[in-house]
């Protein structure tokens, strides 16, 4: 459905808490109809560097994204093991969250800026919280970055007009916005999410 809509990315959660968790096997052959139609996503979550090599050597991703609390140095350290480009998740909440993402600009190719996960959360990311887009418009810094968080068909066309001329921005991703159930994914919703980002 993400190929069919149009889709620059297609990321595969490994994280087993998650709804949308895929084993390496099934992402392995989902990425098969991937590769050379879109870019291949590993999303991990603090993951140790057997889980990174395995990843690597197995689905051969062109990023990882990294969605736990890695340290700048850990962030780098996994750009140099998997050889692919890395993109790290920002939580933000309020304008002094931006701050955070200065260490990691160095070292990572792009940073994703996400919503905060609520307290006592399951999930680091995937929990459809929208935070205040014109923080970023403000001070993203210039590197390139992408929005995720909250968004749906019905306003990540908003959220793209909104940032398109801040500088480094380069696109938006969506987890629960384009499902019907966690774990879900909406065909039409995809479609029509990928529509509205593009127009
Ligand atoms: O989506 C998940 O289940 C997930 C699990 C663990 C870490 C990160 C996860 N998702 C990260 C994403 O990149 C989401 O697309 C992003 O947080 C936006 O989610 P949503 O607000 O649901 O669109």
């Amino acid at each position: 459905a993400a190929l069919a809509a149009g889709a620059d990315m297609v990321g595969f959660v490994f994280f087993p808490k998650s709804p949308r968790n895929v084993s390496l096997a099934e992402a392995v052959t989902l990425a098969g109809f991937v590769r050379g139609r879109a870019e291949i996503v590993a999303l991990t979550v603090d993951a140790d560097d057997a889980a990174i090599a395995a990843i690597r050597d197995r689905l051969k991703p062109d990023w990882f994204q990294l969605h736990g609390k890695e340290t700048p140095e850990r962030a780098a350290a996994i750009r140099r093991l998997a050889g692919t480009q890395v993109m790290k998740a920002i939580g933000v909440s309020e304008p002094a969250d931006l701050a955070r993402h200065a260490p990691y600009a160095a070292v990572v190719d792009r940073l994703l800026f996400d919503a905060k996960p609520p307290k006592g959360a399951v999930l680091p990311g995937g929990n459809g919280i929208a935070f205040d887009w014109d923080i970023l418009a403000a001070g993203a810094g210039g590197r390139p970055f992408m929005l995720s968080g909250g968004l749906d068909p019905d306003n990540v066309g908003t959220a793209v007009a909104r940032l398109t001329d801040v500088p480094g921005f380069v696109g938006v991703d969506v987890s629960s916005g384009v499902e019907s159930a966690p774990g879900e994914k909406d065909a039409g919703r995809i479609a029509a999410f990928v529509a509205a980002a593009r127009a």
